[in-house]
């Protein structure tokens, strides 16, 4: 039973009535506290007699009198929070994948309560345990942060024909967000016998500013072939009691958010708002962002099409610099804050001489610098290819042209083009300087990249999370995103992957990889304009380029 982990369950065949504005957003509801059950919550939680521990906190002993002797082994979950942390006799119902022919052969339909997924798979002792090491754990497992593993549960907290569910995509485009729209109308309506869905259109103002679009598997049955979101986007416009207040009049009782960094902040006031409002509104976050940026998960939706859809712009530029005299090809690829785009496109291409990231400093002039390289290479290749991320040097462009900091309507910093900055001083220095005629060719695929369906593995992946998505809504957990931590999907609290950004990690592997791939220069001895932009400076400008304004 769910409560070994985290509630006194009902199993009361009485079900609330759908939440509407007129029965729920005019009584002023008061919940039983549950002292050990409430999000957020990492403070007192148990995991079989076990209790949880955030990683800011000290064990804190479960106060039920069946729990057994709380052991400080260092086992940590983060869990996410559900429907009975504020709706203590919310009643729950057989899960129907039980009659469904989907499921009828499979060995273990539900997942067990008691599985989490370890954040980090390392074996602590590797050579004194004879034991393989697992993603998927239980009790006597080792320590380390633990997230609930995602999947059907044997209970669900909503009957199907009161589900009233609705999707939303907010922030940029990403190849796959249709996928995700529609597996989860058909696993809403297939798995659950859930036939009203609703598609909030224009991203978060959608709501208060527009009318619904109805969703069924029929409407949605051809969408993952287009690119873009059926829904369609928006940046800006998040204003959370409008949107709870129509979520509310509309009797909306799941709320499906697929987007980024930013989308998911925004889902986690909505949640904040309901759980405040008392609401039975399962609200689910689907992450989605091309740069591969959020944190905890393996890795984003779309992210594969993307590097997949970038090799034709690798490719072009290297045939376009292999055919001329001294060419220079460059080629900008989306990455606000992180080059994992960068990155894996160059180690997938093997045409790319030097690849440009956020996170790495470069440098042009002088030992080590990028001219002495790009001379170097035409002089033994006769051809350059340089690939950078959008958001690499953008200090050094900053610099040179006096910027206004513009922002989006989401808060985030317009960027200024670093690929046109970068084509113009390479042209001037040959030109100039080195009086060595070169050709440039110049290439931002930017939106090609983003704006083209799922490949065969991203479309399996969206359809992953989002039944997952499902499953978790209809299990009654809210407030959560979904997504593949060490290959295995899990809940996720939402502040988890909103705290930070992943970025490439200069000390990793990955990172050694591509330049013993390039074999290009890593920038860490400078000159002058090294110099100049000391770990302080880089810091101050990482941190005003994440700044917000919302
Ligand atoms: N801190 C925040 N709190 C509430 N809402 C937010 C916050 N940040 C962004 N939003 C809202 O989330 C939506 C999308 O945000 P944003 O434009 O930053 O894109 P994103 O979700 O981060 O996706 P991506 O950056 O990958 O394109 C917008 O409607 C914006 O108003
Ligand atoms: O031009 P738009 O639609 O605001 O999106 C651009 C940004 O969105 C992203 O794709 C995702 O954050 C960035 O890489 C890019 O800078
Ligand atoms: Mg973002």
């Amino acid at each position: 039973m769910e409560s070994a982990i985290s509630s006194p369950l009902s199993t009361s065949s009485h079900m609330l009535p759908s939440p509407s504005r007129s029965s729920l957003g005019s009584r002023s509801h008061s919940f039983p506290s549950l002292p050990n059950l409430r999000y957020p919550s990492f403070k007192s939680r148990c995991f079989l007699g076990i209790p949880f521990r955030s990683r800011q906190t000290q064990p804190i002993r479960c106060q039920s009198s069946n729990q057994q002797p709380a052991k400080d082994d260092g086992f940590v979950i983060e869990d996410v929070p559900h429907l009975t942390d504020f709706l203590s006799n919310l009643p729950s119902y057989p899960n129907p994948l039980k009659q469904s022919q989907a499921y009828a052969v499979v060995k273990q339909t539900f997942v067990s309560t008691d599985d989490v997924v370890a954040q980090k798979v390392s074996d602590p002792f590797p050579r004194f345990r004879k034991r393989e090491k697992k993603v998927v754990v239980q009790k006597d497992d080792p320590r380390g942060v633990h997230f609930r593993r995602a999947g059907p549960r044997e209970k669900v907290y909503f009957k199907s024909d009161e589900v009233r569910a609705c999707i939303v995509t907010c922030g940029g485009l990403c190849p796959g967000i249709n996928t995700v729209i529609r597996e989860i109308v058909c696993g809403l309506n297939y798995m659950y016998g859930v036939e009203d869905i609703l598609g909030i259109e224009g991203g978060y103002r959608g709501f208060y500013s527009k009318n619904t679009l109805r969703l069924t598997p029929k409407v949605v049955n051809d969408i993952h072939k287009r690119g873009g979101t059926f829904l369609r986007t928006s940046r800006g416009g998040h204003d959370t009691n409008k949107i709870v207040d129509n979520i509310q009049d509309r009797g909306i009782n799941q709320v499906y958010i697929i987007g980024g960094d930013g989308t998911q902040k925004g889902a986690a006031l909505i949640y904040k708002e309901v759980e405040k409002r008392g609401l039975q509104v399962a609200v689910a976050g689907i992450p989605k962002t091309i740069d591969n940026d959020i944190a905890v998960i393996d890795k984003s939706f779309g992210f594969d099409t993307a590097v997949e859809e970038a090799q034709r712009a690798i490719n072009a530029a290297h045939v376009e610099v292999e055919s001329v005299e001294n060419g220079v090809g460059i080629v900008k690829l989306m990455g606000r804050y992180s080059g994992f785009i960068a990155l894996y496109a160059t180690l997938a291409s093997r045409d790319v001489d030097c690849c440009l990231v956020p996170e790495s400093p470069f440098y042009l002039e002088g030992r080590g610098g990028l001219f002495e390289f790009v001379e170097e290479r035409l002089k033994e290749n006769g051809h350059v290819v340089i690939v950078l991320a959008e958001g690499a040097g953008q200090e050094y462009v900053a610099q040179e042209m006096q910027a206004v900091d513009g922002k989006d309507a989401s808060g985030n910093k317009l960027l200024l083009d670093v690929g046109l900055w970068l084509t113009e001083k390479i042209k001037d220095h040959f030109t100039k300087v080195q009086k060595m005629a070169i050709n440039t060719k110049y290439i931002d695929p930017t939106y090609m990249i983003r704006a083209i369906p799922s490949n065969a593995s991203d479309n399996i992946y969206c359809t992953l999370l989002a039944q997952s998505a499902v499953h978790g809504a209809m299990a009654g957990f809210s407030g959560f995103t979904v997504g593949p931590v060490n290959s295995r999907h899990a809940y996720i609290p939402i502040s988890r992957v909103t705290e930070t950004q992943n970025t490439v990690n200069l000390t990793d592997r990955m990172w050694a990889r591509l330049l013993a791939s390039t074999n290009q220069p890593s920038f860490l001895e400078g000159n002058e304009l090294h110099e100049r932009v000391d770990k302080e400076d880089v810091d101050v400008i990482n941190h005003n380029m994440r700044a917000t304004s919302i």
